[in-house]
């Protein structure tokens, strides 16, 4: 029987098979995957609208900053809330790319819409200090707020006591863990490219991304 949506570690597994066998890279898929979050932002945007996209040091991260420098080539206000330093060659590159393009370091007195691109599938409970202020602080701020993937701070049964997001862009298929997040919050999911065998192969169901590559759930 084909399932509907995977447990993280599945999904680790299907994205490990595309990279491997399909020689689809990392660097593609977080493209996709940024670009995506970007169209998200983008219908909840105004041109006056200011975006503050908060950043770890891994891929959750790296999508987050090709979201950053395609609004930013769209023309938005675009700041960047680097919470840890960014070591990694890829989300290093990313930073590099978005900063070129005009989004700016720090936090601005107000945002409009705060995406959380902190942390996605490799985060480890309890946060440290420097993730949990953040989240404060976006918690506490009138923002609108995106999660990439799964919000930081999503506790293994769906428990949401970090970023309180709004809206949850998950990537490639929909995850079991955002099934026990209260109704409220919508669920996107966004293509990232990989080929309908990789489904078939894992017995689950592809989104029909073939007229749409962002989908409500
Ligand atoms: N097809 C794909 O795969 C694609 C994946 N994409 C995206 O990648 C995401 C997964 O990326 P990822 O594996 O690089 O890890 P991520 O969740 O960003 O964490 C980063 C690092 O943070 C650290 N860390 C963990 N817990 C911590 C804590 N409590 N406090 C402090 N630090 C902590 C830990 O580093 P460590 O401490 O182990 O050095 C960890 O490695 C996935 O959700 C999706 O959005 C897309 O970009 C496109 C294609
Ligand atoms: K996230």
């Amino acid at each position: 029987m084909q399932v509907t949506s995977l447990s993280l570690e599945a999904f680790k597994e299907m994205d490990y098979w595309a990279v491997e066998k399909y020689k689809l890279s990392i660097e593609l898929m977080m493209e996709n995957a940024g670009l995506q979050l970007a169209r998200l932002v983008a219908k909840k945007a105004t041109q006056s609208s200011v975006v503050t996209i908060g950043v770890g040091n891994g891929n959750n991260g790296g999508g987050g900053l090709v979201a950053a420098r395609r609004l930013a080539a769209w023309g938005f206000k675009v700041y960047l809330d680097v919470v840890v330093p960014i070591t990694k060659d890829l989300p290093k590159t990313q930073l590099e790319r978005a900063l070129l393009f005009g989004a700016k370091e720090g936090i601005p007195e107000t945002t409009d819409i705060w995406v959380d691109a902190y942390l996605g599938f490799s985060q480890r409970l309890p946060l440290s200090d420097a993730f949990a202020k953040s989240i404060g602080l976006a918690n506490a701020s009138s923002a609108f707020r995106i999660s990439l993937d799964i919000p930081i701070g999503i506790s293994k049964n769906g428990e949401l006591s970090g970023f309180e997001a709004d809206q949850v862009m998950t990537l490639a298929a929909p995850k079991t863990i955002l099934e026990q997040l209260p109704s409220g919050i919508e669920v996107f999911v966004a293509d990232l490219g990989i080929p309908k065998a990789v489904y078939r192969h894992f017995n689950v169901e592809m989104p029909d991304f073939s007229k749409n590559q962002l989908i409500a759930l």
